[in-house]
């Protein structure tokens, strides 16, 4: 029988920058598992995207041989998630893998709101957890102070917290030795029918989909046949594996193992995350109870700047979904942008990094319409309509109501941006449900507030209105009814479907407004005349003009300056990188985002 008390299973968890991904470096480097010939900052971080931009996307496990000071040997299966909100389903999963978790609290900040939505999620998969304090380095931490801080906040005791510096490695031997002793092994029973737990999947070009498995209960060997309990559907096992930290190949994995699986499966539906893998000869009659399905929350279409790239551009969103079951597309027409998609993210940061992985990785050049929430309609015969786009919006007499989503938001601000805070969640229709001390000098602010108030250009403001102190920490709540109606943009007459927004009715006429000018700020002045407009139904609400251009620009050159007229038509042209062409005017991607931009001034 093998035995499960050397295996510990564990995550780290953090607000985000508060030094996770560097602490799993060093862990990695000090049980020798990362040479320096590997070494390489942010190891865990293996996307390109992810390391320019610091942040983990994609959780990644690894498996760590460690020898205890003891002597004692372990086995140490380190688990990354990410520390955004956008990605925190990936968080959720990856601690249902684990008995511990470490969480990370950057000594120079303290308890953060995410630090919070960590812990409860940790708490509510019953985890042991070890308080991390770290940036001791830097002169301005304060670990004691923080360490009471949790204690306050959290009512985690933090008599046995570990001050550290995942930068220069300081005490990171003692976390290692805290994670043998304090975190417990797991349980599992060998003999049982097998109970595994999906917890991360993706596609890889050479074995097709790998699924990512924590073993609850019972053994897998490399050939057995499996059943994923949801579908019913069997596969035989071709590879088992561990990640330690590059793939490894092993013959079987038992109780608390954690390690990968591939099946000849060509799809990651025939692996579905919280998903329960067990043997067909000996099916378990317990399955875990899986994990809520996870659903895009923001809308935008994505469309090609030309009609020959459609093909490729679908190809390249294929492949991005592969490896990303949170990223969804389908084909969608405009009658200004024509054939192109409307794609479905976790949030903004999601959305930002596809688009630009499309740009970066498949070269596609895109026009990106302003994200949008979903909405729920219902018609005046009773049917019940969920719209991702703006311009599919029914008729306004069709419409018995229309419900937007909302989310309910924990701001931690120090108490001096209180009343910034408040101001800005006011303006953006937010109705305030609670407001505590969390020391005499920290505040948790909790609104409810609608998701399209949010896509827009909340977390800028907010960072703005606090000079960067605040965090904040989101999840959906409902769909709520509202009063709001379709703000359709015209051009020269004629309505262009991409530029449409559904906005509240009474800001609808500001917001018009404001449209209206960015958007024709951002039309580069061309050969015709240009007029914009902003209209609520039939009614015009506002109207702005472009004044033709190119007759007064080479007018000016006194004809023979043939040089001087050759320059600025260049100039014209390169004007024309990322536009579609909309009857006689050119649109630029910018336009696109004017009604982004038109809240922000
Ligand atoms: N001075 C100092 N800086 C640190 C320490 N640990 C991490 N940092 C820095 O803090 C920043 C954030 O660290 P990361 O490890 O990327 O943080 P993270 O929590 O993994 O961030 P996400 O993956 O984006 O959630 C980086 O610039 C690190 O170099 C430390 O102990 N001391």
């Amino acid at each position: 029988m093998s035995s499960t008390s050397n295996i510990r299973n564990f995550s780290i968890i953090a607000h985000i920058d508060h030094g996770k991904s560097t602490l799993a470096d060093r862990i990695l480097e000090l049980t020798g598992l990362v040479g320096d010939r590997e070494r390489r900052e942010q190891y865990l971080d293996k996307m390109e995207l992810e390391r320019e931009r610091g942040i983990t996307i994609k959780a990644q496990t690894v498996r760590i041989p460690y020898t205890a000071k003891d002597g004692r040997k372990y086995v140490l299966n380190l688990i990354d998630t990410p520390g955004h909100v956008d990605f925190s389903y990936e968080v959720s999963r990856s601690l249902a893998a684990c008995e511990g978790a470490l969480l990370v609290v950057d000594a120079t900040q303290g308890v953060q709101a995410q630090t919070l939505a960590n812990v409860y999620l940790a708490l509510e998969h019953d985890l042991e957890i070890i308080p991390v304090l770290n940036k001791i380095d830097l002169p301005s931490s304060d670990p004691d102070g923080v360490a009471s801080e949790i204690e306050e906040i959290i009512g985690l005791d933090c008599s046995s917290a570990i001050s550290v510096s995942a930068k220069t490695g300081l005490n990171v031997d003692a976390v290692l030795e805290a994670i043998v002793e304090k975190l417990p092994a797991p349980k599992g029973d060998p003999e049982a029918p097998l109970r595994a737990l999906i917890f991360d999947s993706w596609y890889d070009s050479y074995r097709g989909v790998v699924v990512m498995f924590r073993i609850l209960d019972g053994t897998i060997k490399k050939g057995d046949r499996i059943l994923i309990h949801s579908t019913r559907r069997a596969f035989e096992t071709t590879n088992l594996g561990v990640f330690s930290p590059e793939a490894k190949d092993v013959p079987e994995l038992g109780p608390g193992d954690v390690g990968f699986m591939c099946a000849n499966m060509k799809d990651l539906s025939d692996a579905p995350v919280g998903d329960t893998v067990t043997l067909m000869r000996n099916p378990t009659t317990t399955p875990f109870p899986g994990f809520k399905e996870i659903k895009p929350m923001v809308f935008c279409g994505l469309y090609p700047v030309e009609p020959a790239e459609y093909d490729p551009l679908k190809t390249a969103l294929e492949k991005l979904q592969l490896n990303d079951a949170a990223f969804r597309f389908e084909p969608e027409t405009s009658q200004a942008l024509g054939f192109g998609f409307r794609a479905g993210f976790l949030g903004l940061l999601h959305m930002e990094i596809i688009q630009e992985r499309l740009e970066r990785e498949f070269g596609a050049k895109l026009i990106a319409t302003a994200p949008s929430v979903a909405y729920k309609v219902t018609a005046t015969d009773g049917t019940v309509l969920v719209i991702d786009n703006p311009s599919k919006l029914p008729e306004q007499q069709s419409i018995a109501s229309l419900a937007e989503p909302f989310v309910r938001m924990e701001i931690h601000v120090p108490n001096e941006f209180v009343g910034a805070v408040l101001k800005l969640c006011e303006e953006k229709r937010g109705i305030q449900k609670d407001m505590r001390y969390l020391t005499s000098t920290r505040v948790i602010i909790t609104y409810e507030l609608p998701f399209a108030e949010i896509v827009y250009d909340f977390f800028d403001k907010l960072k703005s209105v606090t000079k960067g102190y605040a965090s904040m920490d989101y999840e959906f709540i409902d769909f709520r009814e509202a009063d709001l109606v379709k703000l359709d943009m015209l051009i020269n007459g004629d309505v262009v479907d991409a530029l449409a927004v559904i906005v509240h009715r009474e800001r609808a006429a500001r917001y018009g407004r404001a449209v209206a000018l960015k958007l024709k700020n951002s039309i580069p002045r061309q050969l015709y005349e240009v007029i914009v407009q902003a209209a609520i139904g039939t009614r015009v609400i506002a109207r702005e003009r472009n004044a033709p251009l190119r007759k007064n620009v080479t007018a000016k050159c006194y004809g023979g300056d043939i040089t001087r007229k050759r320059k600025l038509l260049e100039k014209q042209k390169e004007g024309k990188k990322r536009m579609k062409k909309m009857g006689s005017v050119e649109i630029p991607q910018e336009a696109f985002l004017a009604a982004l931009k038109a809240d922000s001034d």
